[in-house]
């Protein structure tokens, strides 16, 4: 297979850059192409936060209204993330401290009576109660044992924020708040911009199961595709529906004998169906492997062989990352094809501020090849 990871380096990209610029400058007819970009890959592998940081990069990102107006939502995480806690810790059977105990039926019910959507502050009461139970070792411990269970990535953020956003002079959610939130996304979404006189129109669409059947609407005239995998979901396992689900729909007979299969089984499969897909044989792919800080946590406690037990390498973020990155390019049969691999962290603004240009400057480059105009 050709070398599949263009490493981004900013020699390359701002070479390709310059070329780019030129080019336009020079050639009026590529500025009636459209540039058409889709985000695909699994639920909540990070396809919405990806397209949050080209808003912030593109169209200049949330004002002041824009913050504000997530605030409901941000009060939600929170409370999703206090009851989700509460259920993993009975889940993995641990032990809490007895106020935490006493306190946290009460807790419950209270925050099922606030209208959270009219609410300027966090209320003060649940507030000192979140407080208190976020600081109870066991709570902790649970966010540290989550995989299986339903409790967020987001969860550790936000309630480590909890002061911030409670302040009873008031919250406005920072962009770092946008860019934690979980929202699940239904149907598709989409983002119009214009980078170097192009017109780019790229499309959000929900990763979960029954969400996977409208992708097919905006499979026409792609230029790219962003697939998003988060590999930290290496331990967490689908439930025995979902799994023969995805095996079925697949097409796939057995996994390295396994008949358990986890939600990284699962972006395998569907990056393999993406990958070969008739549709996409000229479409460029950019494999973003997401999440690499909570997998960079995870690898020095949990091993790879979890997911892939011919895994033989030392089990570091090196090697492991390197191992998932040829697990997914031996996905594509056309061995001639171009895959460009990236890890990334989509919460993180600066690196994906960067890799975005570059990305895009490449994206662009390659269009002007194949359509002849380079
Ligand atoms: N720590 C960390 N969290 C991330 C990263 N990428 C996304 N998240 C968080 O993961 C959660 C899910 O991200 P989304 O962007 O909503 O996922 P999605 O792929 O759009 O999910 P669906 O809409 O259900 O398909 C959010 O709380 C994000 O803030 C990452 O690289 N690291
Ligand atoms: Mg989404």
């Amino acid at each position: 297979m050709t070398p599949a990871t263009w490493d981004g380096a900013p020699g390359d990209a701002a070479a390709i850059s310059k070329k780019i610029d030129e080019q336009l400058a020079n050639d009026g007819k590529a500025l009636e192409k459209i540039i058409k970009l889709l985000l695909l890959g699994p639920a909540e592998s990070g396809k919405s936060t990806v397209l949050k940081q080209i808003r912030i990069i593109h169209l200049n990102g949330f004002t002041a209204g824009d913050l504000g107006e997530q605030r409901p939502l941000v009060f939600k995480n929170v409370t999703d993330a206090v009851t989700e806690l509460w259920k993993a810790v009975q889940l993995l059977n641990y032990t809490v401290l007895l106020e935490t105990k006493a306190m946290m039926p009460g807790l419950l019910e209270e925050l099922k009576t606030i209208n959270f959507v009219i609410c300027d502050t966090f209320p003060a009461s649940p507030y000192a109660k979140i407080k208190q139970m976020w600081n109870d070792p066991a709570m902790k411990m649970a966010y540290d044992h989550r995989s299986n269970t339903n409790v967020m990535d987001s969860t550790k953020f936000f309630l480590d924020a909890i002061d911030r956003i409670s302040a009873p002079s008031g919250y406005t959610p920072t962009v770092a708040d946008v860019l934690h939130l979980r929202q699940v996304t239904i149907g598709v979404s989409e983002m119009q911009y214009t980078y170097k006189d192009l017109e780019f129109r790229i499309f959000d669409v929900g990763g979960q199961k029954t969400e996977r059947r409208k992708w097919i609407h905006v499979f026409d005239n792609v230029t790219a595709l962003f697939f998003i995998a988060a590999i930290s979901e290496y331990d967490q396992y689908l439930s025995e529906e979902d799994a023969s689900a995805s095996l079925t729909n697949m097409k796939v007979k057995e996994v390295e004998g396994r008949r358990a299969l986890t939600r990284l089984d699962d972006a395998l499969f569907l990056f393999r169906w993406i990958g070969n897909n008739d549709l996409f044989t000229k479409v460029q792919i950019i494999l973003f492997l997401n999440k690499k800080d909570i997998f960079a946590e995870k690898i020095s406690k949990i091993p790879l062989t979890v997911c892939f037990s011919s895994y033989k390498e030392k089990n570091d973020y090196k090697n492991a990352t390197e191992y998932i990155q040829k697990r997914f390019e031996a996905q594509i049969r056309n061995k001639n094809k171009m895959i460009y691999t990236h890890l990334t962290c989509a919460t993180d603004t600066d690196q994906v501020q960067f890799l975005l240009n570059s990305v895009t400057d490449m994206i662009i480059a390659e269009n002007f090849k194949q359509t002849g105009v380079i």
